[in-house]
């Protein structure tokens, strides 16, 4: 890292505003085909919401983008400048990023991510400093300061000296989080960010992942609760089954979370009534 240390959990490597593009990506499991020619883009600076019912392979597209998981077929990159109609742009494949580079561009936060190392929860933290050091360097004053700041920023303060194993689902959630944020990655890709989480904390969440958006990081979520998608993101990506996962509408929220879109995808009656505060959609659903 150059220049002093950023502790507000912004991107500290290259000049921010990057989007995200998934594109064609086909991956199979076992003999079976899970992600069917998927394109996905995560605007720069935005949150994303990956939505879709269970199984369509939400957590398998953020593991391939995360490279946890190789693709069959397809491109994933990052994208500094989208190309004309025409035109090439400027994008950098994020598969072929070498390892450590790839881990200071973007964070993934698992979905019910184990630890069962003997750690501390701010030596967990702290490991999101170790791509932005020297292989055979110790942490910096700097690291041990976002480490925490990172975790008072995701409401984990007092859990600093707790072990990883010993803290319940929500807590372990928010130690996912602030590794993630230690990390100052320019793409979060987060998977139910929000469970285990109470509802306090998943308003907290998700202000805080608005708020990194606003900072400028592009943010990929899988989410499950379409109310709280509706709320929070900026676009949409709406991922359907049969015979395989595949996108099946993306664009803003209020374009892609309607009836039209969720009650085949789905196989719900949805209901699409206004906030009275916020004028955002709320969605109530009915069996078919
Ligand atoms: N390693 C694996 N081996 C076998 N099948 C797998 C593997 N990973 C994923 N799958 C299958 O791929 C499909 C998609 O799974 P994935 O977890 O990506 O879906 P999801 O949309 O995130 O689901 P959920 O909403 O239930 O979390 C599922 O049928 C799952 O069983």
């Amino acid at each position: 890292m150059t220049g002093p240390a950023r502790t507000d959990g912004r991107a500290a490597d290259g000049a921010g505003g990057a989007g995200l593009a998934a594109e064609r990506v086909r991956w199979s499991v076992g003999g079976r085909l899970i992600l069917d020619d998927v394109d996905v883009t995560a605007p720069p600076g935005a949150l994303t919401g990956l939505v879709g019912p269970n199984g369509t392979g939400k957590s398998s597209l953020l593991r391939l983008v995360a490279g946890v998981e190789r693709p069959d077929g397809g491109r994933v990159s990052l994208v500094a400048r989208p190309g004309a109609p025409g035109e090439a742009g400027d994008s950098e494949d994020l598969l072929a990023m070498a390892r450590r580079r790839r881990a200071r561009t973007l964070a993934f936060v698992e979905q019910d991510a184990a630890s069962e190392l003997p750690v501390t929860v701010f030596d967990a933290v702290l490991l999101g400093r170790t791509p932005h050091r020297s292989v055979l360097a110790g942490p910096t004053e700097d690291d041990n300061a976002l480490a925490r700041a990172a975790l008072e920023r995701a409401g984990a303060g007092d859990l600093a000296a707790r072990e990883v194993s010993t803290l319940s689902g929500g807590e372990r959630q928010r130690v996912h989080m602030a590794r993630a944020l230690a990390q100052q990655p320019r793409v979060l890709l987060l998977d139910e960010p929000t469970n285990h989480l109470d509802v306090a904390a998943q308003l907290a969440t998700m202000r805080l992942v608005g708020e990194l958006a606003a900072d400028g990081v592009t943010v990929l979520a899988a989410l499950h609760d379409l109310s709280l998608a509706a709320a929070t993101c900026d676009h949409v990506v709406v991922l359907a089954p049969e015979p395989a996962g595949r996108v099946v509408a993306a664009g803003p929220v209020e374009e892609v979370l309607v009836p039209e879109v969720i009650d085949p995808t789905y196989g719900v009656r949805t209901t699409v009534l206004r906030h009275p505060r916020t004028g955002r959609p709320v969605l109530t659903f009915d069996e078919v």
